[in-house]
């Protein structure tokens, strides 16, 4: 898969673990980030991961922040984005068989290296069931058309 990862100065500190896995299982990795511990401003990254992910320049999204809070909020900000913030597996593998989120987010001053490895590989290995969670993800969709 194509993936782009993104992070704000706090995030930074699980990018190398995070891409190294991604690699490790043969994806491709866009990252997108703060390349330095200088504050930096999450809303920036997690608007650049998501409009890559909406345009379907890449499969789906990683972002990471202090907590996955600020950064998701922003990515959810773009048309078509379904960003999801995690603190555990089973969130995750749920938000892409019932939420067919495309973005993950997590917080490096949340969970540690181990923690984050497990969200992201139950997160992508996770299908979307459709059906009923479907004619749902319709009604989000409207929700965004009727603000725009
Ligand atoms: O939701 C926001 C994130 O957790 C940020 O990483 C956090 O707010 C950054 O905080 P600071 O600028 O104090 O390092």
């Amino acid at each position: 898969m194509k993936i782009a990862i993104g992070n704000d100065h706090v995030g930074l500190t699980l990018i190398p673990t995070i891409t190294d896995y991604l690699k490790t299982k043969g994806h491709t990795v866009t990252h997108i980030g703060a390349y330095s511990a200088e504050r930096a401003n999450y809303p920036t990254y997690g608007k650049e991961v998501a409009l890559k992910v909406a345009s379907q320049e890449v499969d789906c999204g990683i972002l990471i922040c202090g907590t996955g809070v600020g950064i998701s909020l922003a990515a959810n900000k773009v048309p078509g984005i379904r960003a999801v913030v995690c603190s555990e597996p089973y969130t995750a593998k749920l938000s892409k068989e019932h939420n067919n989120t495309n973005i993950l987010a997590f917080g490096s001053r949340v969970i540690g290296p181990d923690m984050a490895i497990m969200i992201v590989e139950n997160w992508l290995a996770a299908t979307f069931e459709g059906g009923r969670h479907g004619d749902r993800l319709q009604m989000i969709s409207q929700i965004e058309k009727d603000y725009r």
